[in-house]
């Protein structure tokens, strides 16, 4: 591990990331990459303790950057949450991180409008006034699909797009991501051998309040009896839990309902309820080998609780 960092240097050029990054690795150091999106909490400051974990010395940077093209125009990219100043603060107190990547922005921007096809889903970024000049997507095709895939038809494009992206100006030998996002963490994965990136994907676990509710950035957006309610996300995952180790080969569909029911009966609007094999994602009807479910439901009409993972270790 590193002697502590310090404050991180703040770095919002490509090139000059690039440059710091290189110059660490001649260094002899191993580059640790925290992908975020700002707005810290102690589920990201997890993923910077994994990251300080590293064997051997190491230079870790998280990345703060707001991605404008894993949000549909429906969606909130303008409310997203931030608080840059704050995020410095808390990052500097762990004493782990060496530098903070904070671009104003990632694409190419003003060349030709590039109108997305007739009926094509598109983002803010392609939303955006005057078109942009970015063209190129990432796509990974099976697993991009299902789950958030359903709700939300261009996040994966963008996820994956702006991974790739901070990976060749980052140039990482290790990259950590959050279990709470198991779809995105998976579809990393995914992208990372497909694509032969020469970079080790870390999956961090979930980070829960006392209470159980799992940290998120928009959880600021909850009012108190929302939050309240958003807590049977995790107690109908809990009970879900129960009932799998309790009987062998249960039928997938009988607990799919009772969560239903359980974030139902709190008053949530559930997107989506189900339980899938591990890597591939490919829903399961028996529970007979180690599965994760995953629950993504509204609470309030902003927001949308995203939680997975609640592995089964032995069916
Ligand atoms: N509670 C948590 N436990 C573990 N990892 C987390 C947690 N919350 C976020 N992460 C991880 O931090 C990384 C950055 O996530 P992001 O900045 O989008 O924050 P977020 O809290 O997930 O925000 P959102 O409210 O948009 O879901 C992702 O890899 C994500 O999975
Ligand atoms: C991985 C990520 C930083 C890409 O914008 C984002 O989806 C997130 O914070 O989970
Ligand atoms: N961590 C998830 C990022 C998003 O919802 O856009």
């Amino acid at each position: 591990m590193a002697a502590a960092a310090g404050e991180p240097e703040v770095i919002r050029d490509k090139a000059a990331m690039r440059a710091w990054s290189r110059r660490r690795r001649a260094e002899g150091r191993t580059v640790v990459l925290v992908p975020t999106m700002g707005f810290l909490h102690e589920g990201h400051l997890s993923l910077v303790s994994e990251a300080a974990a590293t064997a051997g010395p190491i230079a870790v940077v998280v990345s703060i950057y707001v991605n404008p093209s894993q949000f549909a125009p429906t969606e909130d990219l303008a409310t997203y949450p931030s608080d840059l100043a704050g995020d410095l603060r808390k990052l500097a107190s762990t004493g782990a991180v060496h530098a903070v990547f904070n671009p104003p922005d990632l694409y190419v921007r003003g060349g030709t409008a590039v109108g997305a096809s007739a009926g094509a889903a598109v983002s803010c970024l392609e939303a955006a006034v005057g078109g942009d000049g970015h063209e190129t997507w990432i796509r990974v095709e099976r697993l991009e699909k299902g789950l958030c895939g359903s709700s939300r038809p261009v996040f994966f494009r963008g996820v994956a797009t702006v991974v790739a992206k901070l990976f060749n100006i980052v140039e990482p030998d290790v990259a950590v991501f959050g279990k709470k996002d198991y779809q995105q963490w998976r579809l990393i994965c995914r992208m990372v051998r497909d694509l032969d990136f020469a970079i080790e994907i870390i999956g961090s676990e979930i980070v829960r309040e006392a209470d159980g509710l799992a940290m998120s950035s928009r959880n600021v957006h909850l009012s108190r009896e929302e939050r309240e309610k958003a807590l049977s996300i995790n107690r109908s995952l809990a009970n879900a839990r129960t009932a799998a180790l309790n009987h062998s080969n249960s039928a997938s569909e009988h607990i799919k309902k009772q969560i239903v029911q359980t974030l139902t009966e709190a008053g949530g609007q559930v997107d989506y309820v189900e339980i899938v094999e591990q890597e591939s994602l490919v829903p399961v009807e028996t529970i007979d080998r180690p599965v994760t479910i995953c629950v993504a439901a509204f609470f309030g009409k902003i927001l949308a609780v995203l939680v997975g993972d609640s592995p089964l270790e032995d069916g």
